[in-house]
């Protein structure tokens, strides 16, 4: 596995254009590489993943308490996430962006907008440092990724500005009698996962295969999930500390036209339990991205999360609430021409 040190920034030197062409090189051969960590970064992970132990230590009913109608942010049991029909066994708390109920978005009745249901202080404090470190890499690393595709180096952060960044907090049970399973073969749906695990290890991904067909997830018809579960070749992550493994999601393969592919990845339970962070950097939620070569073609990213979320978690409250109140027609009107980024007057009056 390769390992980079990120600039401290990034500004299109040569240095900057040929680490780039050498991050894109280095996923289209592995379809991941490794990030290292500061030391600074390495404690507020640390950090992170006490704060998780802490949590996940609680009772069932304890947990269960901490989730949202309004938001997927929040707590999901073991067995309650679906991945091509199959329960996971993942436990996950996951984070999405904080959104106050007095947001004009909340109260337009924006389907996954609302507050982040926190466990408590010291949680949410913990989980901000490491969004707020992990933010900063996945700028970084787009900025790099721009100019090794030979584009303009703010090609791809100019669509994260208010990105819906997101992350899963996850515990996995040790292996059972009965299943080895912790979460089925996947895709993520944004433009980079950023991921930390402890050292027990169970991360697998496929890298790409030459000639081999992939499907395109943000289409209804070609789901990425269970794709190649049980088809080699799949490279175990080792646990490695001080770094970060990093690498593409759907958007980065739509808007790359399939020249960098979202990796597919499962996990395996192990014989111990096991906490990882999955920290996902997305483009806004009401960004139209189209591919870099031009074209018709387009994602409306919101409408892309919300349909991954509502396809994970068809029986959970805030699923239950999109279609109760008929969330889905907002997603229509805001993917309208006539909705430009900051028209909140036509919003409002729209909703
Ligand atoms: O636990 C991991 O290493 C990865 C988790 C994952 O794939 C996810 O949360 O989407
Ligand atoms: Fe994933």
């Amino acid at each position: 596995m390769r390992t980079f040190e990120l600039p401290d920034s990034v500004v299109g030197t040569t240095v900057d254009r040929i680490l780039g062409r050498q991050l894109v090189r280095t996923w289209e051969d592995d379809g991941i590489f490794q990030v290292a960590a500061t030391a600074a970064q390495a404690r507020i992970t640390a950090e992170a993943l006490a704060a998780s132990r802490r949590f996940f230590a609680k009772s069932l009913p304890e947990k269960a308490e901490f989730v949202s109608d309004l938001t997927y942010s929040g707590y999901i049991a073991s067995g309650e996430e679906v991945t091509a029909g199959e329960a996971d066994y993942s436990e996950i708390f996951t984070v999405c962006p904080d959104i106050p109920l007095t947001d004009i978005r909340v109260t337009g009745g924006w389907p996954c907008h609302g507050p982040v249901p926190w466990p408590d202080e010291g949680y949410r404090t913990a989980m901000t440092a490491h969004l707020k470190e992990v933010g900063a890499i996945g700028e970084k690393v787009l900025q790099l990724v721009a100019l090794g595709l030979g584009a303009e180096i703010d090609r791809l952060t100019r669509l994260t500005r208010e990105g819906w960044h997101h992350m899963r907090v996850l515990r996995f049970p040790a292996r059972s009698a009965t299943t080895e399973r912790g979460i089925g073969a996947h895709t993520d749906y944004g433009l980079l996962v950023i991921a930390a695990q402890d050292d027990v290890g169970g991360l697998y991904i496929r890298p790409p295969v030459a000639g081999e067909h992939r499907n395109r997830n943000w289409l209804p018809a070609e789901s990425t999930a269970g794709m190649y579960q049980d088809a080699e070749p799949w490279h175990f992550v080792e646990p490695e500390a001080g770094v970060f493994t990093v690498f593409p999601g759907d958007i980065l393969q739509f808007l790359t036209g399939g020249r960098l592919l979202s990796t597919p990845h499962k996990v395996r339970l192990a014989d111990r339990e096991r906490y990882t962070l999955a920290y996902f950097h997305e483009p806004s939620f009401g960004a139209t991205v189209r591919p870099l070569a031009g074209g018709d073609e387009a994602i409306h990213y919101g409408t892309h999360f919300t349909n991954m979320f509502t396809r994970c978690y068809p029986d959970r409250v805030t699923t239950r609430r999109i279609e109760r109140e008929g969330r889905l027609a907002v997603l229509d009107r805001i993917r309208d021409p006539r909705w430009q980024g900051d028209r909140t007057e036509w919003v409002l009056s729209a909703c």
